[in-house]
């Protein structure tokens, strides 16, 4: 299963270009894909889910165009966990399943069958006759997910998964992630750099509807490398002259003063030492660094 997006744009009617002009092709596996707030991932989402229609550009699957001719086929082949999801309050998780099983037109033996492994998997087997108004909001998002995993789709879309939940939970889905999709294509959208340097080697880089980075995590993390850098001292001036002159990614107090970590291109005149580069460090890089050549 591939995705891929040529010369892709969403523009809405009251002007504002949420995807504009993108390129991209989503392989096999787990891929990432991170960016600010309004950086346009729901809005890529919801064409790639045939939830919204592209205003300009292609999207194919596997070969298959996006067109309203083929929207039933793809639909058939995608899974959608949304950033919102509120589910049927007044049933109970099992009868909330078994209903969004038959919609999708699974017969009913298989989706029990489905409903029972994925409930294990989650942590949500001695739940499953509380009303779904009933849960806590991660044991929502866990429902959500299922739902989305139930037809066991080729290309599944999942927009925050993570959110809510604990951290042993955070691990499980993750991993539940990770064995999903071993022959299949995960989208995998958050905030969460975490949840990415723990499921995905490949990822992609959004902000103001386009792509900043697309490619592996270790060509991103070589990107930033030799830029990232840390400065420990007591001297609160010094800290704070870094703050207004860099980009700080961490800052925390250490015994006799305080240790801040920094982003520069070249390197800076203060007393510093280069630093191992995070997934964060490389995100923070890539949006401001190459932010000024969109
Ligand atoms: N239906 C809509 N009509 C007009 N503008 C919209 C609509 N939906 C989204 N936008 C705008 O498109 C841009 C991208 O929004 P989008 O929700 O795709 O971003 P996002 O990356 O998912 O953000 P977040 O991380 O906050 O969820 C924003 O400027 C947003 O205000």
């Amino acid at each position: 299963m591939s995705i891929r997006m040529e010369d892709l744009t969403v523009k809405f009617k009251n002007g504002v270009t949420a995807v504009d002009h993108v390129c991209l092709e989503i392989p096999k596996g787990v891929y990432g894909l991170l960016g600010e707030n309004g950086a346009g991932k729901t809005t890529l989402m919801r064409v790639l889910t045939t939830v919204l229609a592209q205003t300009g550009g292609t999207v194919t699957l596997d070969g298959m165009q996006y067109s309203e001719q083929n929207y039933e086929k793809i639909q058939k082949k995608i899974g959608y966990l949304p950033q919102e999801i509120d589910l049927y309050p007044g049933l109970t998780v099992q009868e909330c399943l078994e209903y969004m099983g038959d919609l999708a037109g699974i017969p009913k033996e298989l989706c029990r069958k489905r409903i029972r492994y994925y409930l294990e998997k989650t942590s949500l087997t001695d739940h499953r006759r509380k009303k779904m108004r009933q849960l806590s909001g991660g044991m929502k998002r866990r429902v959500g997910l299922i739902q989305a995993l139930l037809n066991e789709p080729e290309f599944l879309i999942v927009d925050e998964p993570t959110t809510g939940l604990d951290p042993e939970e955070r691990i499980r889905i993750r991993n539940l992630l990770v064995d999903f999709s071993d022959n299949r294509t995960v989208l995998f959208s958050t905030h969460v750099v975490e949840d990415l340097v723990a499921t995905c080697s490949r990822l992609a880089i959004m902000k103001k509807g386009r792509f900043l980075y697309s490619g592996s995590m270790q060509e991103l993390l070589d990107e930033a490398k030799g830029h990232v850098w840390i400065c420990r001292t007591s001297d609160e001036g010094t800290a704070r002259e870094i703050e207004k002159n860099y980009h700080v990614s961490s800052k925390q107090f250490v015994d006799g003063g305080m240790q801040v970590k920094f982003l520069s291109e070249d390197k800076p005149e203060i007393r510093c030492a280069p630093c191992e580069t995070t997934l964060e460090d490389a995100y923070i890089y890539v949006t401001n660094f190459r932010a000024g050549r969109l």
